[in-house]
């Protein structure tokens, strides 16, 4: 008799309902001769003309009239998930509406799901018997000779053994000289944090430490305000009282400092990362440590979420805003919001951090679902940068950059300090336009111009990947006379390279760095050089601490101001004030500059005073007037096809069969109208309730999957939207 995560399973009902590891809607049954498996344990099982593996989720009874086919192996004698984590799976399946196969495919390492042995992932050590099982037995000499280095050194690990002598090993183990046993739990070595906490990191630390059931805290903390601090010093506690702890970060490579700070802090040997830039067999080797509960704290991406913790004792979400938290193929999970589901199942609390944190989580802090802690200054002497709006109307502008901000580059470069600028669009320029007829290069595939790389010397299109070389002449009117418009950062990087002859220009961008360790390299050698030029797009955003920058220059963010994404002067004004906090991290005060041809816009007034609070209020404002998330639950219903015609009447088709409790508006196409040859469209689901939404959407997809026109178009469901 096997025991389920809540109930006894009898004898009779011994039929399993089994998710394979594929983009299938529903599971499969099977039937099990022996007594039934728990759930989160794999099997192998027969599928069309071959085999599967996947995950029995739940039992069931044998079907009248029908024949099931029997299992063909159990693989693990244990689940590999425990109940809380199985739970979180089924929760994330059903609220985002994907199939539970590919979720719990997404969820575990790759090799598991190719049915790689569970086990503990720790290298044994070997040490000699005693006494030796049999004197008179002939040895070999390199038998011998590991015999002696093993009774010298005491047990050592495969690893540790001279290269020559480990063909001794299994003769040795077998009979009896040697036997393998579990190497020792790795050592913490906890220091304290080395500064004296300020009064509100002590009281956010305090509180912190006091959760011991399930609860959420936002710490809303001004960049460089010592949230990390806060962080590392209520892990330290749970660390010493042999637990563990989950850190999840929006993008590991971008956080190499994180990482160290955290090793040094507990010891390396406790601290490890979890991402997808990681080999399988080392993301395995995490997955095996943090289930035994060897690994105590991991710094890990939106995947780290679905790690097995033996003694889980809290869960950071640090740039809690940040929209890489969401998964944007796929499944199309919101870590952030399944890291709070975890740490309700797992009945432990969770800290959301950030120094602009999102308008939902804002909004559960002020109705009281979540608790608000607040870090309202920097940690270090220095004030936050003031910020300027430069207005660009009528100003000449090279590159892009008007005279102002030029000026501010050469004082600053002077000061012997050095500038970044942020640009959030790589390549040379958003588009080659035709001089003559006016019309722009366009992608074949997509209704969006091409981004002309200069260095490359190539057209390409930054949603497609599709890319060709400079085009003779105009394909509407034959013109030669094509040219650049815009500015992206790779034609800031040359032009100032030529106006500040002398002054290293590091450009940091997806096409410059494009490998691990190179970010970590450009990073040194900026806190290493004096005077320079840091060019960036979003990459350089992120949490990064550079202590000679004291301009920080935002080159344009009109494109944010009217947009038709309702979330765009959200990430405006995150980004801004994340990239402004950049400056004046050291020793010397900084300040941000600011180009718009709008200067009067209401937000950058906002924005000019510097008061993220003041400005998510107003945003808070304008959302609930325009009855828009977080005061609605909303989902799409995107398709996509080569057909338009096709991409409409599925819609329509949905649309008219949508259930009582939806409000439905659309089709509308979707921002990006044509992508990779697929023209896209969207209906928009809101209630007023997330709840009410779940239970709509989920009778009324079933029915959609069996109508035909859903077979010709591609579609797919996005529950909390973040990109449109
Ligand atoms: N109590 C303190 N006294 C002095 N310095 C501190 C204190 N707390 C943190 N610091 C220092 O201030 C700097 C910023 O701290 P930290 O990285 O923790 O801030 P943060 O809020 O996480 O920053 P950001 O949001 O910009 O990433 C670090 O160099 C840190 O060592
Ligand atoms: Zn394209």
């Amino acid at each position: 008799m096997a025991e389920d995560t809540g109930r006894f399973i009898t004898q009779t009902d011994c039929t399993l309902e089994v998710a394979v590891f594929a983009p299938l809607r529903q599971t499969f049954s099977y039937r099990c001769k022996t007594p039934p498996p728990p759930t989160g344990t794999r099997v192998r099982v027969p599928f069309g003309r071959g085999h599967r593996i996947g995950i029995v989720v739940g039992y069931g009874l044998e079907p009248a009239g029908t024949t099931l086919k029997d299992i063909d192996a159990i693989l693990d004698d244990e689940p590999l998930l425990t109940p809380a984590l199985q739970s979180l799976l089924h929760f994330g399946a059903s609220y985002y509406q994907h199939p539970l196969g590919e979720v719990w495919a997404t969820a575990l390492p790759a090799l598991l799901c190719r049915g790689r042995p569970l086990t503990s992932g720790e290298a044994p050590r070997y040490a000699c018997n005693e006494p030796s099982p049999d004197a008179a037995t002939r040895l070999g000499p390199r038998q011998t000779a590991l015999l002696q280095l093993l009774r010298e050194a005491g047990p050592l690990g495969r690893q540790e053994l001279p290269a020559a002598l480990r063909p001794a090993l299994p003769s040795l183990l077998a009979r009896g000289w040697l036997r393998a046993e579990d190497a020792p739990a790795p050592v913490l070595d906890l220091q304290s944090s080395p500064h004296a906490l300020h009064p509100e990191q002590r009281d956010a630390v305090t509180a912190l430490r006091a959760a011991r059931d399930f609860s959420v805290f936002l710490l809303d903390g001004v960049t460089g305000s010592g949230k990390t601090e806060v962080y590392l010093e209520t892990a330290r506690s749970h660390l010493e009282a042999g637990q563990q702890v989950l850190f999840l970060v929006p993008e590991i490579g971008l956080t190499p400092q994180l990482l160290e700070r955290c090793r040094a802090r507990f010891g390396s040997a406790v601290v490890a990362s979890y991402h997808s830039g990681q080999s399988e067999a080392q993301r395995l080797r995490v997955w095996q440590g943090a289930r035994s509960g060897r690994i105590r704290l991991i710094v890990g991406t939106r995947s780290a979420l679905f790690l097995p913790l033996a003694r889980p004792a809290l869960i950071v979400v640090d740039e809690e805003h940040d929209p890489s938290f969401k998964q944007q193929s796929g499944w199309l999970y919101s870590a952030r919001d399944l890291a709070i589901r975890r740490a309700q199942l797992e009945s432990i609390p969770i800290v959301l951090g950030s120094a602009t944190p999102s308008l939902e989580s804002l909004h559960n802090a002020h109705i009281g679902k979540y608790r608000h802690l607040r870090l309202r200054q920097r940690a270090t002497a220095m004030n936050l940068p003031p910020m300027t709006i430069l207005p660009m109307r009528r100003r000449l502008l090279q590159a892009g950059l008007s005279v102002d901000l030029l000026q501010a580059c050469t004082q600053t470069l002077e000061a012997g300090h050095q500038v970044l600028l942020f640009l959030n669009r790589r390549g040379y320029a958003p588009a080659l336009l035709c001089h003559d007829c006016g019309s722009a290069l366009f992608c074949p595939r997509c209704s969006a111009p091409m981004t002309w790389h200069r260095q490359a010397g190539r057209l390409r299109c930054h949603h497609c990947g599709h890319e060709e070389g400079h085009p003779r002449q105009c394909p509407q009117c034959a013109s030669v006379d094509l040219r650049p418009v815009g500015a992206g950062t790779e034609q800031l990087e040359d032009y100032l390279g030529q106006r500040f002859p002398g002054v290293p220009v590091l450009r940091i961008d997806r096409d410059c760095i494009t490998q691990t360790g190179q970010l970590e390299a450009v990073l040194a050698q900026v806190h290493h050089s004096g005077p320079a030029i840091l060019i960036g797009t979003q990459m350089l955003a992120k949490g990064h601490h550079f202590p000679r920058v004291t301009l920080v220059g935002i080159v344009n963010v009109d494109q944010s101001l009217f947009s038709a994404d309702f979330r765009a002067t959200e990430r405006l004004a995150q980004t801004v004030l994340q990239v402004a906090g950049r400056a004046g991290r050291g020793s010397v005060p900084g300040r941000a500059l600011l180009q718009s041809h709008v200067p009067e816009h209401p937000l950058l007034a906002l924005l000019q005073a510097g008061d993220y609070t003041a400005i998510a209020q107003h945003l808070l404002e304008e959302r609930r007037v325009a009855r828009l998330p977080p005061f609605r639950a909303l989902a799409l219903l995107r398709a996509e096809a080569h057909r338009l015609d096709r991409v409409q009447s599925f819609l329509a088709a949905a649309a008219e069969r949508a259930p009582s409790g939806l409000e439905i508006s659309g089709p509308f196409p979707s921002l990006l109208e044509r992508r990779a040859g697929f023209h896209r469209a969207e209906l928009w689901l809101e209630a007023a309730r997330r709840s009410e939404l779940q239970r709509a959407l989920k009778h009324w997809l079933t029915q959609l999957g069996t109508r035909p026109e859903s077979r010709r178009v591609r579609w797919v469901v996005d529950v909390d939207p973040l990109n449109f």
